[in-house]
């Protein structure tokens, strides 16, 4: 069939973009080989938030005596509950979307696999649908490090975890990034014994080493083992479960093994090499500031462009590319700032460069720091582990970067982000009032106490 646009992949840029084309008169081909929401609805984002609300109930009804508050007994986790939750939540966003994407006119929503046979034509479920414009929201998966016999252990994605029957007895997890955190905290709060291995000398290793450090310290405190520049030489079962042999090290078993060792774009099927379209090694698809690739009429927006690893930034490239295709603008993909969160309780929010990014890009630095202990906020709710941190270039007095692992972290540090988007000095915020008692209300303070990095 022949379209005006086809969009390709239902997750976080696609629908959106779709809905716009179709507003605007377009026929558009939505084509999408799974569930309707992608990663972060089905298997990333959502669930895993529900988990971690769980997961911190859990937590606080255990430390319930500290806050006065007596309970009749032992704190039970029942996960059949936890789950139905958990897929509440994720079918509610996934129905209504599919609900949207089949009722919208103006769409045809096609459920397939999708290959390019040519510039701009695809062939899905035997059927070839060509359009002038072609929008690439594919996304990505959980890769598969190279360690010997994981292919003859059932390894869990972070797919697959979510479909377990009971919680882990012994969960062990390859990779202490984002992923394997946030997993990790969740089910030590379930109940299971947790064991982190990693390949660098230290978890979350693109953040500042003292975050790493404090984060590493937060889990460990509760009871989470973490191997660090540990290398496992050899994977196989054993009985129901997991045998891991680490280089030089102790043997580990576990009843269940997550690998959340990164992630690759979905661009290995999607017939690129029959439309000309180039990608990197990581197997990004290639684009320019506008997100085009080097075919004209085809976008790639999304985690498949190798732009940006969020549910945020894909947001951010649907914008985009609307902007400038049906707004007459010109905005572009370099114009946003980093932010991110890693969502462990208390949640780590973290804007701009590290401290050691912006000494490598060559700036004199101020930096300020500021422990959770010393936030009367996070005093009051007896939560006071963490601590805030901001970059702050000398000369130009800007903000570079900032980072608060702490009660409200992710909330908090928008102040910070905010600040640096409007390209203002940081004694803006040093002089603005905040409201007390919050997390924010500190940010001035340790802005008024920077050092010398
Ligand atoms: C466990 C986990 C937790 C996460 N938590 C967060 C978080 O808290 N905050 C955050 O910002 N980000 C988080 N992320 C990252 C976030 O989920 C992703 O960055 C985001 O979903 C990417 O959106 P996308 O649209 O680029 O890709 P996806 O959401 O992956 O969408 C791509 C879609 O394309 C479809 N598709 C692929 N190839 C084809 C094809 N050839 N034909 C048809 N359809 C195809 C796929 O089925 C999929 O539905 C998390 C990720 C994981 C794995
Ligand atoms: N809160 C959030 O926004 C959130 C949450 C989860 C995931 N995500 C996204 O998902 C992406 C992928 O996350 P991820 O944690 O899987 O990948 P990652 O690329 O962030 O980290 C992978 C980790 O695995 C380690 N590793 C690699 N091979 C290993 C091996 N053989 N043994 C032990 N460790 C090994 C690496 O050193 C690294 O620390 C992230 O980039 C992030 O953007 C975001």
């Amino acid at each position: 069939m022949e379209f005006d646009a086809i969009v390709v992949g239902a997750g976080q840029a696609g629908p959106a973009l779709a809905f716009r084309l179709a507003a605007s008169g377009r026929r558009v081909a939505m084509i999408e080989r799974g569930p309707a929401g992608g990663t972060c609805v089905n298997t990333g984002c959502t669930p895993t938030k529900t988990l971690v609300a769980s997961a911190r109930v859990a937590h606080l009804a255990r430390r319930a005596a500290d806050f006065g508050v007596t309970l009749p007994g032992e704190v039970g986790i029942d996960w059949p509950k936890v789950r139905a939750r958990m897929e509440a939540v994720v079918a509610r966003s996934r129905d209504g979307l599919t609900k949207s994407l089949g009722s919208t006119e103006g769409i045809t929503f096609i459920r397939g696999h999708a290959r390019f046979t040519a510039p701009h034509e695809m062939e899905v479920n035997g059927e070839r649908h060509a359009a002038p414009w072609i929008f690439l929201d594919v996304g990505a998966h959980a890769v598969a490090p190279p360690v010997p016999g994981l292919e003859t252990v059932p390894w869990l994605d972070n797919a697959r975890l979510l479909q377990i029957e009971a919680v882990p007895r012994h969960l062990a997890i390859l990779g202490g990034s984002y992923i394997g955190l946030e997993f990790a905290q969740v089910f030590r709060r379930f109940g299971a014994e947790v064991t982190i291995i990693e390949t660098s000398p230290r978890l979350i290793a693109r953040e500042d080493p003292e975050i790493s450090e404090a984060i590493h310290d937060m889990l460990a405190a509760e009871g989470i083992v973490s191997h660090l520049g540990a290398r496992v030489a050899a994977v196989a079962r054993d009985g129901e479960g997991v045998l891991l042999r680490l280089e030089g090290g102790p043997e580990i078993r576990a009843s269940h093994l997550l690998v959340a060792a990164g992630r690759r774009p979905n661009t290995d099927d999607l017939g690129l090499e029959a439309a000309g379209i180039a990608r990197d090694a990581r197997g990004a698809i290639l684009v320019d500031d506008a997100l085009r690739t080097d075919v004209p009429g085809v976008w790639a927006l999304g985690e498949c462009n190798g732009r940006g690893a969020f549910t945020h930034t894909t947001w951010n490239d649907y914008e985009i590319v609307a902007a400038n295709l049906l707004d007459g603008e010109q905005r572009r993909v370099t114009d946003r700032l980093p932010c991110y969160a890693l969502f462990t309780d208390p949640p780590l929010g973290r804007v701009g460069m590290t401290e050691a990014e912006a000494r490598q890009a060559g700036h004199r630095l101020l930096v300020g720091r500021r422990p959770m202990t010393r936030v009367n906020r996070a005093v009051e709710k007896g939560e006071t582990t963490g601590l805030m941190k901001a970059v702050v270039d000398a000369d130009s007095h800007r903000i570079l970067g900032a980072a608060i692992l702490g009660t409200d972290g992710d909330e908090a540090v928008h102040g910070m982000l905010d600040l640096m988007q409007a390209g203002v000095p940081y004694t803006t915020l040093q002089r603005t009032v905040h409201i007390h008692p919050t997390v924010s209300e500190l940010i001035p303070t340790m802005l008024g106490e920077l050092q010398p990095g």
